[in-house]
């Protein structure tokens, strides 16, 4: 339901205080202090059911830990193996299953033959309704088309295989009502899931209202997972989380098993709503509601949703063209055609105003703009921050994206490498990571992998920069102490946050780098109490 941070692809994090409070960050943190669920839930008129904590909850404490229902490939994925959904479009030749001819990484996929991989039943009914035949191996765009299948197809087969799953899976909101009456949507779902598993493939023993139902309980409750591969899972318990624009958990998936835990990443009070966030966090709020309602089919209305400076982050803010120091901001942002207007306090802005249609071909010609940068193109990065000083908010989502970039690839890309930084460029990632460290602390607060991250980007130029003044310089010892506690501070909460990542993820290993840089500096640390 919720995705990896990053412009385009990514990784990301973010750190501590506002609503994750004064706790200390030590492990201990993460412990039960109940037995039995830590959630009760409740239904509500306008969100249906939603949990909410049954007893205060602590950073990082497990909320839910549990097995999937039902994983496959996205709708919009690529052609990948049905085990263990390995990419297989880079492939020179593609293996085939030798029971249904559907693409397998290899004979040895460890996904075969197994649960919430390709399994014998599976296989059995793929071949016995000859799907192969549909499967164009010269044209990679009808090919990925038929994997929009397979995730429906396996929840039809709980049907039989487990009726309990079935059952809980059944009574997850489709929301077919809103769905039938969008045709765009509903036509899709009908030629390119109902009609391929009914008139083609001749699995005539489920209706077409079961398979569109299906449908749209993927859209509406599936999790995107997978470190690397393209997939998605249906979970018994989780999809009950409602959302929140500034989320109160964070979840992570086991590799190979695909097991989901939901940990808090703030403290949540008893009876207040354990919420993630649906919609990509670091968007504007024209942009996360818009999403919200096109995929999720509600109109959000949270507290960062009705305030038009999103919690004081200013992430749809622009700049005032016609004053010195105005910015423009949305007169209603619960009013999709709401217009945009410069709200100087000072009152020397002649007025300015922007309506909503103008807002938005502004944003989408300079979205097309940034999208054309790489990720690892420093200078244009850097550029386009300068060129649009004047015109976006320092916050502004579209910078914000290029910043997280930036506070990633200073430091890790050739030339850019974090010993080859010159003093500028290593106070400008500092800079960079401290200026996002603000707003996620606001928008995506506590133990989060966006704060993990950027925790442990910070900690890089800070220890280049000490080691450089060290060496140059006569420090006394007061400063030195100074200069590592800081250090050290952002260590240990990186090291927190990102022990609850996937030890093989890139984020993992961050958090293993982070243990490690942590020890060494706690060293130091005692060796400077030693000298006088
Ligand atoms: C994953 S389901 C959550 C469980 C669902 N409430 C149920 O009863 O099955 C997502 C749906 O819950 C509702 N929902 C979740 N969060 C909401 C919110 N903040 N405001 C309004 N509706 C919300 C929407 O109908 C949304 O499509």
């Amino acid at each position: 339901m919720s995705c990896r941070h990053r412009r385009k692809k990514s990784a990301s994090s973010r750190s501590s205080k506002s609503e994750s409070g004064n706790s200390s960050l030590t492990d201990e943190m993460a412990d039960s202090h109940f037995i039995g669920p830590k959630y009760d839930v409740k239904v509500s008129k306008v969100m249906g059911r939603y949990i909410v904590a049954r007893k205060d909850i602590h950073p990082g404490e497990v909320i839910i830990t549990e097995q999937p229902l039902v994983v496959g490939p996205c709708t919009d994925c690529k052609v990948q193996c049905l085990g263990c959904y390995r990419d297989l479009e880079n492939e020179q030749y593609i293996y085939r299953c030798p029971g249904c001819g559907w693409p397998l990484c290899s004979k040895k996929c460890p996904g075969r033959k197994r649960q919430h991989g390709h399994t014998q039943i599976e296989c059995t009914i793929l071949q016995e309704c000859k799907s192969a035949l549909y499967l164009n191996y010269n044209d990679l765009k009808s090919m990925r088309l038929n994997f929009q299948v397979i995730v429906p197809l396996r929840c039809l087969i709980l049907k039989t295989t487990d009726p309990s799953s079935y059952a809980i899976l059944m009574d997850m909101e489709s929301h077919n009502d809103i769905r039938r009456n969008i045709p765009e949507l509903w036509n899709l779902n009908q030629t390119r899931v109902v009609d391929r598993i009914i008139k083609d493939w001749g699995l005539t023993e489920f209706t077409e209202d079961e398979i569109h139902t299906i449908c749209g309980i993927l859209e509406v409750n599936a999790f995107e997972i997978g470190q690397d591969i393209n997939i998605r899972g249906l979970y018994p318990t989780s999809f009950l989380l409602s959302h929140d624009c500034v989320p109160n958990t964070n979840h992570t998936d086991q590799e190979g098993t695909y097991q989901l835990t939901i940990r808090a990443s703030t403290n949540i009070l008893e009876s207040q709503p354990i919420t993630l966030s649906y919609a990509y966090t670091l968007q504007s709020t024209q942009k996360r509601r818009e999403q919200l309602l096109e995929n999720k089919f509600f109109e959000c209305r949270c507290r960062r949703c009705s305030d038009p400076t999103e919690l004081e982050t200013y992430i749809g803010a622009l700049i005032c063209p016609k004053c010195d120091n105005g910015l423009v901001l949305c007169n209603n942002p619960l009013d999709f055609k709401s217009a945009w207007n410069c709200v100087n306090s000072t009152k020397s802005c002649p007025g300015y105003s922007l309506s909503a249609q103008s807002h938005k071909l502004l944003m989408n010609r300079i979205t097309n703009e940034v999208d054309q940068i790489d990720n690892n193109d420093i200078e244009s990065l850097e550029h386009f921050l300068h060129k649009y000083r004047n015109v976006l908010h320092p916050n502004h989502y579209l910078c914000l994206g290029v910043k997280v970039t930036l506070s990633q690839v200073y430091g890790r890309i050739n030339g850019y490498l974090i010993h080859q930084l010159k003093e500028k460029q290593l106070i400008r990632k500092r800079e960079i990571c401290s200026e996002i460290l603000k707003v996620f602390d606001v928008i995506e607060p506590g133990f989060t992998r966006i704060r993990g991250v950027t925790l442990y980007e910070i900690h890089a130029p800070l220890m280049i920069l000490f080691t450089r003044q060290m060496e140059t310089q006569s420090l006394n010892k007061a400063d030195i102490k100074m200069a590592l506690k800081k250090i050290l501070r952002y260590l240990a909460e990186a090291k927190v946050i990102l022990s609850y990542e996937p030890e093989y993820s890139a984020e993992g290993l961050m958090g293993i780098a982070a243990r490690d840089a942590l020890l060494q500096i706690k060293d130091w640390e005692k060796i400077v109490g030693r000298i006088r």
